[in-house]
């Protein structure tokens, strides 16, 4: 793949906070586009640092943009972060949380987790055939004795899932058993996700190719006014796991690290996470079951059936999922608005 440059990235930062810590990534991030997104009450002022370059959007922009559609992005949760997926041209997307900081590696140099993403975008992924020796198109590692040759050029690589320093990505019940536990443990290994395998896909530290998959990186409709929160991306690991396997690309999990800073409140989580707790239990056998139509060969297409499916199958567990369904189109409606002039086949699914 061509090498990539500064213009074919766009950062997005879901903040509800402070932008403050771009600080300790400027040298990383000042030559990208950042695509912020103010959750809240947008009469705050949210203070960009000096010397960013960037757009910003509060919900008066959203509903502004959007209109009616508006519906379909979340308020006063992380999964509006989705928006500046939506109104990015950008072919890769790299999103961050605004707790997050650069960590640094065992040798005590700063990771540059936005270049190591950008690596694992532009070499494959192995889906069908497990490299024991991890990545094998690193510089040092190759394929092991017994890989097959006829796979050994890979898959495009979709998603590069990067993990956390300090506090984990832990569900509500963990925090509340192991408030202290931190994760010091650096492993240094990228791997691709088998295809067939789902994978509890965080946001805090995550980059895709938006041409690839980003109409299925929805995050759906989470926190005020919803019944579920804090699986935002959850959703979204599984569908865009689900249309990558269909497809034919590639997920991969591990580096780069990043230093996550605080935890959120366990017991505020365990409000937004309740229903998900038991509702998953229903929505991965779901997503495991799902087989995709062959006529469906781009992300919308295979969105637009997920939702279908989503309906169908999880309508029955609560209302909320008949809810969902609707806003997966919806979005998709947004998605084509905003990029491709074709059509998506949303006629047939809004006739379903
Ligand atoms: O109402 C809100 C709450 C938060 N944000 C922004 O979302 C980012 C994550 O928030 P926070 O760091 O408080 O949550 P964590 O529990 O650490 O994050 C995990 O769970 C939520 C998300 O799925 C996240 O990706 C996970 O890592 C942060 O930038 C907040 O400012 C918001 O916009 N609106
Ligand atoms: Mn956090």
């Amino acid at each position: 793949m061509a090498p990539i440059l500064n213009g074919d990235v766009d950062i997005v930062i879901p903040t509800i906070r402070s932008l403050d810590f771009l600080e300790n990534w400027r040298s990383f991030f000042e030559p990208y586009h950042l695509i912020i997104i103010q959750d809240g009450d947008p009469t705050k002022v949210i203070k960009v640092p000096q010397g960013f370059d960037y757009e910003l959007y509060n919900r008066d922009d959203i509903n502004r943009i959007l209109g009616p559609k508006a519906s379909c992005i979340s308020f006063k949760d992380g999964a509006c972060r989705c928006f500046g997926f939506l109104v990015s041209k950008k072919k890769f997307i790299y999103t961050i949380d605004d707790d997050c900081f650069v960590a640094k590696d065992p040798s005590g140099k700063d990771i540059d987790a936005l270049a190591q993403h950008l690596d694992n975008l532009t070499k494959p992924s192995t889906p069908y055939f497990f490299n024991t020796l991890y990545d094998p198109y690193r510089e040092g590692a190759d394929f092991v004795r017994g890989y097959p040759f006829s796979l050994r050029e890979g898959v495009p690589t979709a998603v590069s899932h990067g993990l956390w320093l300090n506090i984990p990505d832990y569900d509500a019940p963990t925090q509340l058993v192991k408030p202290r536990e931190r994760n010091t443990r650096y492993v240094d290994a990228v791997m691709t996700i088998p295809k067939g395998t789902l994978y509890p896909m965080c946001a805090m530290n995550l980059a895709f190719n938006r041409e690839l998959v980003g109409p299925a990186m929805y995050f759906g409709i989470m926190g005020d006014g919803q019944p579920l929160g804090r699986y935002d991306d959850m959703w979204a690991g599984w569908c865009s796991k689900v249309v990558c396997d269909h497809l034919g690309y590639g997920v991969k999990t591990g580096l780069p690290y990043l230093w996550h800073s605080k935890a959120s409140n366990p017991f505020v989580n365990l409000k937004k996470e309740f229903k998900g707790l038991f509702w998953q239990e229903e929505m991965i056998p779901f997503f495991q079951s799902v087989v995709l139509p062959k006529e469906c060969t781009n992300a919308q297409q295979c969105y637009l059936e997920l939702a279908k499916m989503v309906k169908e199958k999880l309508g029955p567990i609560d209302p909320y999922f008949h809810k969902f369904a609707a806003a997966m189109v919806t979005w998709i409606e947004a998605w084509e608005e905003f990029n491709a002039p074709a059509k998506a086949k949303i006629d047939s699914v809004k006739s379903a």
